[in-house]
């Protein structure tokens, strides 16, 4: 084993779980007070508190060992007034229809804080892949498309990857569509492979508008990338990716945890070689001996502390003990209300997930223009219109956070509602006075 990283790091096989996911709650608490801040009366929460849309599906799916197996799928449509509906497809064995519910309405405020003509969806299906073949997971996934086709389409609502889905999985999908719709439009879903009509940067993009959140956010506080500590959570699309890229700016990476636990050197991991000898799900801690627990990662010192795995990691059980200036929040939803308040409290700075992993829709909304248009353009360009379009989102929460004198969640929030709200009254969906 080469490298810095050998004999200082790594974890125990704990699975560090969030607490119980209350998503749903979550959503619905921010979005409260958000609604208070703009002044809106309480139909409005109650108009998009959940989604207008909301198909729950059992997919028969035959094993390798010829059996057949059951798996719960579901896609939430959470407001289509911007326009189709858009989000990933998750495939977890925790998913469930709050969280899919909450991961759609997120989709919404993503939407709308980033200018995209698309409104929130999300997808989700109850299953570990880990413990699956790739034909079983390919049979799966075409299930699924079969059974969600009447309410998917690319004018109607776009799925692409989220957790433990990638662009094989949207090749798969995209064939079955194909079958199904005899509708040849590769602008049914995003994050394919290149080869099928996929963006050049669509895999990285992610991670890209996180790096470029925190650039942002480097130069506003005066901390320079080059030499800052960073803790990232998750090594897996987002995680990995943004682990490579902060290291070739010469930020020094101290840390990273995948779901079997964490990694930490004061002195920077060598990132290259766990790039190199992760695998297909994100995993590498696994190739070192037992020392620090996942949990006990996120508590390290360090100037930026990046969630980019799973829900509800910080909570009010840890956020006291968090030793970061920063947090940004590259996975969705992955610090509980009471924990905001909490890092409120200690001066820490929170770059909110509908902002800060926006990178990923914003390249899927290029995708489609390039589907729609079937021209294609270089990753220069899709690079440089990425950057404009999270920046200026960017400074446009923030100075919503400074007019309204509230967080930069709550802001984040308001600007997505505004755009979501102004939609549907122009609609008509909802009437009234303000
Ligand atoms: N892929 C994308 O384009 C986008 C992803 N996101 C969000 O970013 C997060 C990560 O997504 P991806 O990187 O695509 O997923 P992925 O499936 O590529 O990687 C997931 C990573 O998280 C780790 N992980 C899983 N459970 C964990 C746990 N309990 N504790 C610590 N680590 C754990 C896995 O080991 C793996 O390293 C998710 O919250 C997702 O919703 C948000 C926007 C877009
Ligand atoms: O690329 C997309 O359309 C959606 C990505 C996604 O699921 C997310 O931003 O959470």
């Amino acid at each position: 084993m080469a490298g810095k990283t050998e004999g200082i790091v790594k974890s125990q096989r704990v699975n560090q779980e969030s607490e119980k996911d209350n998503s749903l709650q979550e959503f619905q608490d921010i979005l409260k007070e958000a609604i208070g801040v703009l002044n809106y009366p309480d139909q409005v929460f109650d108009f998009i508190k959940t989604p207008m849309r909301f198909l729950e599906v059992s997919i028969p799916v035959q094993m390798d060992n010829g059996e057949t197996r059951m798996f719960q799928g579901y896609r939430a449509q959470h407001n289509d007034a911007m326009g189709p509906t858009k989000g990933g497809i998750r495939f977890h064995p925790d998913v469930t229809p709050e969280e899919v519910k909450a991961l759609a309405g997120w989709m919404s405020l993503k939407c709308g804080i980033t200018d995209l003509p698309y409104g929130g969806a999300k997808g989700g299906i109850v299953c570990d892949p880990r413990k699956m073949s790739f034909p079983e997971i390919e049979r799966l996934s075409r299930g699924y498309v079969r059974a969600v086709s009447q309410i998917v389409g690319p004018t109607k609502d776009i799925p692409a990857p989220d957790m433990y889905t990638n662009s094989q999985i949207m090749a798969w999908m995209l064939d079955e569509y194909y079958h199904i719709r005899e509708f040849d439009s590769p602008g049914f879903i995003t994050g394919k492979p290149l080869s099928l009509g996929g963006s050049k940067g669509r895999e990285t993009a992610t991670s890209k508008g996180v790096l470029y959140t925190l650039q942002t956010v480097s130069d506003l506080k005066k901390i320079p990338i080059q030499g800052m500590r960073v803790i990232i959570q998750g090594f897996g699309n987002v995680g990995s990716y943004l682990a490579m890229y902060l290291h070739e700016l010469g930020a020094k990476v101290v840390g990273i945890a995948d779901v079997l636990g964490g990694l930490y050197d004061p002195d920077g991991l060598d990132i290259p070689y766990l790039l190199d000898n992760r695998d297909s799900f994100g995993v590498v801690s696994n190739r070192f001996k037992d020392s620090l627990s996942n949990q006990e990662l996120l508590e390290k010192e360090c100037d930026v502390l990046i969630p980019a795995a799973i829900s509800g990691v910080v909570n009010k059980q840890n956020a006291r003990r968090l030793q970061c200036k920063i947090l940004i929040e590259a996975a969705n939803g992955p610090t509980t209300k009471e924990a905001i308040k909490i890092l409120d409290e200690k001066g820490i700075l929170l770059v909110p997930d509908i902002l800060a992993n926006s990178g990923g829709v914003i390249v899927s909304y290029f995708e489609w223009c390039q589907n729609n248009q079937g021209y294609y353009w270089t990753e220069e360009l899709v690079d440089q219109r990425l950057k404009e379009k999270i920046t200026v989102s960017f400074l446009k929460v923030y100075h919503t956070s400074k007019t309204f004198s509230v967080n930069m969640k709550v802001a984040a929030y308001i600007e997505g509602i505004r755009k979501v709200v102004e939609a549907s009254r122009l609609r008509g969906w909802i009437r009234f006075q303000s």
